[in-house]
C-alpha cells in the first residue's frame, strides 16, 4: 500500500467516525477498481465498524473485525484472510450473483453493491444508537430537554429514504437477528436507548463489561417486565413515598424538609437495590445522602418509626434526654436498621452528615470498607455503598471526582458505589445551563467508565429496572455504577420557598403535571391491573396509618441511642479524658518488634540506603538508646499489632514516608515487589495497611474517618505530605472530625499526622495551622498535640487504643527532627513505668543536658514552648551557659493540661513566664495558649500572671521564602526568649 493511499485512509477513518457516508462509496468505488490498494483499507474500514473501542484495539486480523460487524460478504473475509488470492477479490460480486443464482434468483451488480451499503450503514447506525441514542431519549417527564433530532441517529443522514425503509438488511445477528428493514431496526434502537430508560455505557472500554450490559438491554426479549406483584409493590411504595410528603406539607406547613415530591420513584429504586444485592450477597447496605427526601428514605426505606421523625418536627431529640451532644437539624441524621427480603436480611445505615453537599460521600466509603476488611470480604460484595446526589451537587462539587478517583485503588476501593441522582434539573433556584459545562449532571462518572443509567422518573418501571441492572452490574464487575433519575422538583427549594421568582417556565409546567403515582395508576388500570377506584382506597388506608402514628409521636421518647453497639460496646463515651491508658511494653515486646523492623526475607535486595538505616536501627535496639522518630512509631504500629490491633495508614507517599523516614515496606530492588516488616511480626498477629493514597486531601481524610467511625478496634490513621495541604480537606476537620461526636453521638479515633515545623522552607511548607485545630477545640472534642520526643509520639499513638473512650487525634510532627541528634529515647521511655506526658520537663532536669540549672526558686523564666523550637532553645541556652532559664514543653495543647501545669508552674512562682513560638503571633498556639496560662497562674498566685509572647510578628504569611531572612528571624526569637531585660 502507496504511503499516499495510507493517508487517504486514515482520514476516510476520521469521516467515518463522524458517519460519513460518502466515506462508505468512495471506499467501495476504490475496492472495485483496485483491490489490491485497498486491502489494508478494508481492514481500517472493519475496524471503524467494530463493536465497541476494545475491537478496535484488539490485534485480531481482518475476519474478526469482519465478523463482529456483521458484515456480509464472505467474500471479503476471506480476502483479507489471504484465504483467496487477492486478485480474486474483484470476483466477489460476481461469486455473489453466482450463488444467487443458484437460488433462482438473479441480482445485478447495482443489488449488491446496495445489499452491502445496507449492511454497512445499517451497522453505524445502530452503533450511533449505541453510543447516542441516551441523547434524544424520554427522559424529561416535564419535556422540557433539548430534544434537537441528532444527525447521527437520522437514517437519512446513511442514504436511507422512506423507500428504504422495508427491504432486508443483512446485519449478522447484531440486535439479535440476521436480517430485519430499517423500519425494524429502528423500532428496536429506539426502544431500547432512547425510551424512559436509556443506558450510557459505550465511553466503557473493557470489553466484558460493555459486552454484559449490551446483552442485557439489547435485542428481543429484553424488554422491561414486572410481574403483577412487582409493579404492585412499586406502586405501593409510591403511595407512601407520596403520602408521607403530603401528610408532611399538611401538618407541617411551611417547615423545611426537602421533600421528595417530584422524585418518588427514587424509594421503589432503593428497595430494589436493597432487594437484588441481598440476592447477590449483600448482608449490609451503607446509604449517604443529602436533604432531598431524606426523611422519605428514612421512612420508607430505613423503617424509621414515623411517629419518631413526627415526634422530631414536634420539637422532640433524636436521643435520649440524659445523652450530651449538641444535636442536628432532623434532615441531617443518620439511622440503621434491617430489612429483610426474601429470606435476605440486610442491614441498613444511613451516615449523618452536614449541609455541605457531597461531603459524606467519602465518609461512607471509609465505613464500607472497614466493615468489607471486618467481613475479610476482598470481593466486597457483602457491603454495598450507596450514595445520592442532587444534580447540581453531583456536578459542582470536587469531592465527587475524588471519590470516583479512589474508587479504583486498592488502598481504597470498596467494590463499587451505587450512586443514584435525583435530577430534578434544578439546583436551589439555578437551571442546569447556568450550573454545568457538561450534558448531563453524571458526566463526571465517565472518567471511571462507569455505566450510566438516564431514566424517567415518572416511569417507575424503568427506574426500578435501571436499580436492577446496575446493583447487578456493581455485583458483578465490583465497579461504580449511577442512576439518573431525571424528575422534577414540585415544589419550592425548601417548603417556604417561591419557585416562581426564578423558574416560572419550569413551574408552570410542574403545576399542570400530574404526580408520578397518578400517572402509575392510570397506566395500572389501563393495564387491568388494579380497578379503578382502589388506589383511593390505598392512599386512604395509608393517610389513616400516618394520622395514628402522629398521635404516638405526640408520646415518642427515644429510649436508646445506639453509638456504643456492637463493636463500640466495650467503650465509655463519658470517659475521663486524664486516663493515661496501658501505653508501655514490655521489653520483650520491644524486641520482637525490634527483630522484625530490622529483618527482612533472606537475600532480598535492599536499596543500599535502607540497609544502613536498618544497620542503625539495629544498633538502637542493640544499645536500647538513640531511637529515632521513625523507630518509635513503628514501634507504636507493632506493638498494637501484636496486642491484636489492626493499624491502617494512609498518605501520600507514607510507605516511604515524605522525609525518606519511615520505610514501611521495603522494595525489592528488582521487581519492585513490596514486603512489610510489620507484617511479620508474630503469627496471628493483626494486619498492617500502608496506603500511598491518591493525592487528594478532602476525600482521604474522609474515607479514612469514615473507617474509624466503623473500626474503634483498630487504629487508623491519616497523613499529610505537609501539615499545610491539610486546609484542602478543611470540611473535614470542621463538619465531621471536630464536631461530629456532638452532632451526631458517632466517636472517633482518627489520628491525623501533620508535618509542622519552621525550618526556612517558605510559605507551604511549614505550618500545618495549628491554629485552626485549636480554635475548633471545645467540649473536649478532639486532641491537639505536637510531641517533641519519639517516646511521647509513641505512647500518644498506643493511647488511642488503649483508653476506653476514642477521641480524634490532631498531631503536629516533625520534619527536622526525625534526625535531630537530640531528638531520642531510650528504651526505658518505652517499657513498663513509662507513659504519655502532656508536658515536659527540662532536658537538664533529667540530666541530658550540659547545662546545671539552678534550683528552682532561682528559676528567673520559664520558657513555655511546644516542638521543635524546644531543640533550638535548648541547644542556644546551654550554648549560652544560661542556668536560670527553664524550658518547658507542652506536649499536648488540647485538652488542655491544666492540671500538670498547675503542679509544673508551682515551681517556679517569681520567674517570668514566656510562651516561645516558632510561627508568627497571630497564628501557632499562642491565641489558644495565652489565656489557658494566665488561668493556671492565676490559679497558683505566681508573681508574673500573664504569659510574654516571644516569637514572629503577626504576619499574612505562615513563613518566609527567604532563607537569610528566616534565620534572622528565628535567630530573633531565640534571642528573645532567652534574654532577660536588665540582666
Ligand atoms: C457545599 C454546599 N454549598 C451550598 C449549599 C447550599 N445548598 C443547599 S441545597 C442546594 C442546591 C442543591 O441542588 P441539587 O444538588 O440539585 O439538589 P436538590 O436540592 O435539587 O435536590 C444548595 C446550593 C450546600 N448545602 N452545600
Ligand atoms: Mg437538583
Amino acid at each position: 500500500m502507496t504511503e499516499h493511499s495510507k493517508n487517504d485512509i486514515f482520514h476516510a477513518s476520521s469521516f467515518l467516525q463522524g458517519h460519513n457516508a460518502e466515506y462508505v462509496e468512495q471506499l467501495y468505488a476504490r475496492y472495485a477498481a483496485d483491490p489490491a490498494s485497498v486491502d489494508e483499507a478494508w481492514v481500517e474500514f472493519f475496524r471503524q465498524l467494530g463493536d465497541g473501542e476494545a475491537e478496535v484495539r484488539a490485534e485480531a486480523k481482518g475476519p474478526s473485525w469482519a465478523r463482529q460487524s456483521g458484515f456480509v460478504a464472505d467474500e471479503l473475509t476471506a480476502a483479507l484472510t489471504g484465504e483467496w488470492p487477492v486478485e480474486e477479490v474483484k470476483d466477489a460480486g460476481k461469486k455473489i450473483k453466482a450463488k444467487a443464482r443458484e437460488k433462482g434468483v438473479e441480482v445485478t451488480d447495482d443489488q449488491v453493491k446496495r445489499a452491502v451499503l445496507d449492511s454497512i450503514r445499517a451497522l453505524m447506525l445502530i452503533r450511533a444508537y449505541r453510543i447516542r441514542g441516551h441523547l434524544v431519549a424520554d427522559l424529561d417527564p416535564l419535556g422540557m430537554r433539548d430534544q434537537t433530532p441528532h444527525p447521527e441517529l437520522d437514517p437519512a443522514s446513511y442514504g436511507f429514504s422512506e423507500a428504504d425503509m422495508d427491504r432486508p438488511i443483512f446485519i449478522d445477528n447484531v440486535l439479535g437477528l440476521q436480517m430485519a428493514s430499517m423500519r425494524q431496526i429502528l423500532d428496536i434502537v429506539k426502544r431500547t436507548y432512547c425510551g424512559t430508560f436509556a443506558l450510557q455505557y459505550m465511553h466503557i472500554s473493557d470489553p466484558e463489561q460493555a459486552a454484559w450490559l449490551k446483552e442485557r438491554i439489547e435485542g428481543f426479549g429484553k424488554e422491561i417486565q414486572f410481574t403483577r406483584e412487582g409493579r404492585r409493590a412499586i406502586l405501593n411504595k409510591l403511595v407512601e413515598a407520596e403520602g408521607f410528603e403530603k401528610f408532611l406539607h399538611v401538618k407541617y406547613m411551611g417547615t423545611k424538609r426537602f421533600g421528595l415530591d417530584g422524585g418518588e420513584a427514587l424509594i421503589p429504586a432503593m428497595e430494589q437495590i436493597i432487594k437484588r444485592g441481598g440476592a447477590l450477597g449483600a448482608t449490609e447496605v451503607v446509604v449517604g445522602m443529602p436533604h432531598r427526601g431524606r426523611l422519605s428514605v428514612l421512612a420508607n426505606v430505613l423503617s424509621k418509626p414515623y411517629r419518631a421523625i413526627f415526634n422530631e418536627f414536634q420539637g422532640g431529640s433524636f436521643k435520649p434526654d440524659d445523652v450530651d451532644g449538641s444535636g442536628d437539624v432532623k434532615y441531617h441524621l443518620g439511622a440503621s436498621s434491617d430489612r429483610e427480603f426474601d429470606g435476605n436480611i440486610v442491614h441498613l445505615s444511613l451516615t449523618a452528615n452536614p449541609s455541605h453537599l457531597e461531603a459524606v460521600n467519602p465518609v461512607v466509603l471509609g465505613k464500607c470498607r472497614a466493615k468489607q476488611d471486618q467481613k475479610h470480604d476482598q470481593q466486597r460484595i457483602s457491603v454495598i455503598p450507596i450514595l445520592l446526589h442532587g444534580d447540581a451537587a453531583f456536578a459542582g462539587q470536587g469531592v465527587v471526582a475524588e471519590c470516583f478517583g479512589l474508587s479504583g485503588l486498592k488502598g481504597h476501593r470498596t467494590g463499587g458505589t451505587i450512586h443514584i441522582v435525583v435530577n430534578n434539573q434544578i439546583g436551589f433556584t439555578t437551571a442546569p445551563h447556568f450550573s454545568r459545562s457538561s450534558p448531563y449532571p453524571t458526566d463526571i462518572a465517565l472518567m471511571v467508565e462507569a455505566p450510566i443509567f438516564h431514566v424517567n422518573g415518572d416511569d417507575p418501571e424503568a427506574v426500578v429496572h435501571a436499580a436492577k441492572v446496575a446493583t447487578e452490574f456493581r455485583q458483578k464487575f465490583h465497579k461504580d455504577v449511577v442512576i439518573d433519575i431525571f424528575c422534577y422538583r414540585r415544589f419550592g427549594h425548601n417548603e417556604g420557598d417561591e419557585p416562581m421568582f426564578t423558574n416560572p417556565i419550569m413551574y408552570n409546567r410542574i403545576k399542570k403535571h400530574k404526580t408520578t403515582l397518578a400517572l402509575y395508576t392510570e397506566r395500572l388500570v389501563k393495564d387491568g391491573l388494579i380497578p379503578e377506584g382502589e388506589i383511593e382506597d390505598m392512599k386512604a388506608a395509608f393517610q389513616a396509618h400516618l394520622n395514628d402514628e402522629f398521635e404516638a409521636g405526640k408520646e415518642f421518647k427515644p429510649n436508646k441511642a445506639d453509638w456504643l453497639d456492637g463493636r463500640w460496646s466495650h467503650l465509655d463515651r463519658e470517659g475521663d479524658q486524664y486516663q493515661r491508658g496501658q501505653t508501655a511494653i514490655s521489653a520483650e515486646t520491644l524486641e520482637e518488634v525490634g527483630r522484625s523492623l530490622v529483618t527482612g526475607p533472606e537475600g532480598f535486595p535492599l536499596h543500599k540506603t535502607v540497609g544502613r538505616l536498618l544497620e542503625a536501627k539495629k544498633q538502637m535496639f542493640e544499645t536500647g538508646d538513640g531511637f529515632d522518630w521513625a523507630t518509635a512509631e513503628a514501634l507504636a504500629f507493632g506493638s498494637l499489632l501484636t496486642e491484636g490491633y489492626p493499624v491502617r495508614l494512609a498518605g501520600q507517599d507514607s510507605t516511604r514516608g515524605t522525609f525518606s523516614q519511615r520505610h514501611s515496606g521495603f522494595i525489592n530492588q528488582q521487581d519492585e515487589e513490596r514486603y512489610y516488616p510489620l507484617n511479620h511480626i508474630r503469627e496471628g498477629q493483626a494486619q498492617y495497611e500502608v496506603i500511598d493514597s491518591m493525592l487528594s486531601e478532602y476525600a482521604v481524610l474522609g474515607f479514612e474517618y469514615g473507617y474509624s467511625l466503623a473500626e474503634p478496634n483498630a487504629l487508623t490513621l491519616w497523613e499529610a505530605q505537609f501539615g499545610d495541604f491539610a486546609n484542602g480537606a478543611q470540611i473535614m476537620f470542621d463538619q465531621f472530625i471536630s464536631s461530629g461526636e456532638s452532632k451526631w453521638l458517632r466517636m472517633s479515633g482518627l489520628v491525623m499526622l501533620l508535618p509542622h515545623g519552621f525550618e526556612g522552607q517558605g510559605p507551604e511548607h511549614s505550618s500545618a495551622r495549628l491554629e485552626r485545630f485549636l480554635q475548633l477545640c471545645g467540649q473536649d472534642n478532639w486532641i491537639v498535640a505536637n510531641c517533641s520526643t519519639p517516646a511521647n509520639y509513641f505512647h500518644i499513638l498506643r493511647r488511642q487504643l488503649h483508653r476506653s473512650f476514642r477521641k480524634p487525634l490532631v498531631l503536629m510532627t516533625p520534619k527536622s527532627l526525625l534526625r535531630h541528634k537530640l531528638c531520642i529515647s531510650r528504651k526505658e521511655d518505652f517499657i513498663e513505668g513509662s507513659s504519655f506526658h502532656r508536658v515536659l520537663w527540662d532536658d537538664a532536669q533529667y540530666g541530658n543536658s550540659e547545662t546545671k540549672l539552678k534550683p528552682d526558686s532561682e528559676i528567673k523564666r520559664v520558657v513555655m514552648c511546644s516542638g521543635k523550637v524546644y531543640y533550638d532553645l535548648l541547644e542556644e541556652r546551654d550554648a549560652r551557659g544560661i542556668d536560670d532559664i527553664y524550658l518547658l514543653r507542652v506536649e499536648q495543647f488540647y485538652p488542655f493540661p491544666a492540671i500538670s501545669l498547675v503542679k509544673e508552674l508551682e515551681r517556679f512562682k517569681e520567674a517570668e513566664m514566656v510562651w516561645c513560638q516558632e510561627e508568627p503571633k497571630n497564628q501557632g498556639a499562642w491565641t489558644f495558649i495565652e489565656p489557658n496560662i494566665e488561668w493556671v497562674l492565676t490559679r497558683i498566685k505566681a508573681r508574673h500572671n500573664r504569659p510574654v509572647y516571644a516569637g514572629r510578628a503577626a504576619s499574612a504569611s505562615p513563613a518566609t521564602g527567604l532563607a537569610s531572612q528566616h534565620k534572622a528571624q528565628q535567630a530573633a526569637l531565640i534571642d528573645e526568649a532567652l534574654t532577660i531585660e536588665g540582666k
